[in-house]
């Protein structure tokens, strides 16, 4: 396997949920370093391709991992094959203290796990609160260490910064780049100013398919295109 060799290839993803047909033939190549944006307007498929990635979403096609085929495979089975994911809403146990959210993942080391104490420092501070106290910020950290205890061939992170103060929206994409320097992420994020600073190239989806890929840096720094492919609504303030 070369390093040129994409980490994820999708061919042809289609999912329908009864008579809406969502996803009509998505191609795209996730390659094997740096940040892909996964942008578009909203209700355009985003969350859905991330789900049909991970098993969560009903679809035909094809998506090979590394170049193994992982669209029949259930979530659990993709999920030990590599492909780590932050949903939107991040899921973390309210009830359960910082500590107890990551020892579910890693029984052994949690919080005391090095790729936690060098990034969520913060975490290791608040070992003893409970999740559901800490800030909306702070639960996306909480969601971002547990999927960085495991070994990871690839990230899905879907919209981190949504929600968040502009001082943590930095703090979130502080962490995204670095953790990008050894794992490629496939990012679904509003937030132009974030994908210019740390995505290195765009998947733009319309209508359930892709309608146009390229360098980050050239998609933000054409207006026009911007406002084609992605629409006024697309969020531009907050810090990145
Ligand atoms: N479980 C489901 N059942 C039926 N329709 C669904 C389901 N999940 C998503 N959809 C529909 O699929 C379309 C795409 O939704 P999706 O959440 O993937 O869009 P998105 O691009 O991520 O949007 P946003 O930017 O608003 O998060 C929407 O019309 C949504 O209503």
């Amino acid at each position: 396997m070369t390093r040129t060799t994409p980490v994820l290839e999708i061919e042809d993803l289609h999912v329908r949920y009864g008579g809406s047909h969502i996803l009509q033939g998505v191609d795209c190549d996730v390659p094997a370093t740096g940040v892909t944006a996964l942008l578009g307007r909203n209700g355009v498929g985003k969350t859905t391709t991330l789900r049909a990635i991970i098993g969560l979403a009903p679809r035909t096609g094809r998506i090979r991992l590394h170049g193994r085929e992982i669209q029949r495979l259930a979530t659990a089975r993709i999920v030990r094959g590599g492909i780590g994911y932050v949903p939107e809403d991040r899921e973390v146990f309210g009830g359960l203290t910082v500590e107890e959210n990551l020892r579910l993942v890693d029984p052994e080391r949690g919080v005391d796990a090095p790729v936690v104490e060098r990034l969520f420092p913060e975490l290791v501070r608040r070992r003893g609160q409970r999740a559901g106290t800490l800030s909306g910020g702070q639960q996306q950290m909480v969601a971002l260490a547990r999927v960085l205890l495991r070994e990871n061939a690839l990230l899905l992170i879907d919209e981190p910064t949504k929600g968040l103060a502009p001082k943590l929206v930095t703090e979130v994409a502080d962490v995204l780049a670095e953790v990008s320097r050894t794992t490629p992420i496939l990012l679904v994020e509003q937030n132009l100013p974030l994908v210019r600073r740390i995505a290195d190239r765009v998947v733009v989806l319309d209508a359930g398919q892709v309608v146009h890929r390229g360098a980050a840096a050239e998609l933000v720094a054409d207006v026009a295109l911007t406002r084609e492919l992605l629409g006024v609504s697309m969020r531009r303030e907050g810090a990145a």
